[in-house]
């Protein structure tokens, strides 16, 4: 009995290193809250569950690099470490591959040339943050874009302002949660994830079209 119980909680797949996370179907469970000037975000808590062995696998296996920013004549440190994979790279796991496909099929060709590219953060604490910027270098400054981003580990806020000022809408991602930017929301809106007191290691991978950066 008790070797039962234990292999049921050690060797259990949603445990084992290289589990998958389930993904749910984006038909259900996917809330649209319209913003002001063309701009919309997309909300689909929960989207994967057991979402944990692929957060340690890419927290492990990705090569994470200390982000830095030209500014004038200087560059500054972004308190937090990134991967990118542009269009044609191979992606650091095929269940991000899988999400792509999803979120494709999804959005589908109305939303023009669909997600190509993957964008990999890890915020290692609370005190790892990006400050307040939109998504426009390149199209993204000019064209309605679509920018989805699944968060990983512990919850963090996501939160939108529009451009030059005003109210911020906060919304707190948590393991598995999937927030797609859409719309005008890139030139329109900046997005921040702002420090966190004693936030636990989040992750978040973003997926956008060719040209948004
Ligand atoms: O970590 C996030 O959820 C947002 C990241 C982001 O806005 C960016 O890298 O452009
Ligand atoms: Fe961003």
């Amino acid at each position: 009995m008790l070797a039962g119980f234990s292999e049921s909680l050690f060797d259990s797949p949603a445990t084992a290193p290289d589990a998958d996370p389930e993904i749910a179907p984006l038909t259900s469970g996917m809330q649209r809250r319209e913003l002001a000037h063309g701009a919309w975000v997309d909300l689909r808590p929960g989207w994967l569950t057991g979402a944990t062995p692929l957060f340690e696998r890419l927290a492990a296996g990705v090569p994470w690099r200390a982000e830095r920013v030209r500014m004038y004549e200087s560059t500054l440190a972004v308190p937090r470490l990134t991967a990118a994979y542009p269009a044609d790279a191979r992606l650091p796991d095929p269940v991000l591959d899988r999400l792509r496909e999803k979120l494709n099929a999804h959005y589908g060709p109305g939303h023009g040339e669909g997600f190509v590219s993957a964008g990999l953060c890890l915020y290692r604490d609370g005190r790892d943050s990006v400050a307040w910027h939109g998504d426009r270098i390149g199209r993204g400054a000019y064209r309605d874009t679509l920018v989805a981003i699944v968060s990983l580990g512990a919850p963090r806020v996501l939160a939108l302002r529009p451009r030059g000022g005003g109210t911020a809408l906060r919304f707190t991602l948590g393991s598995g949660d999937l927030l797609v930017m859409g719309g005008s929301c890139q030139r329109t809106w900046d997005h921040a994830v702002p420090k966190a007191r004693g936030a636990g290691p989040r992750m978040s991978i973003q997926f956008r079209p060719p040209g948004v950066l």
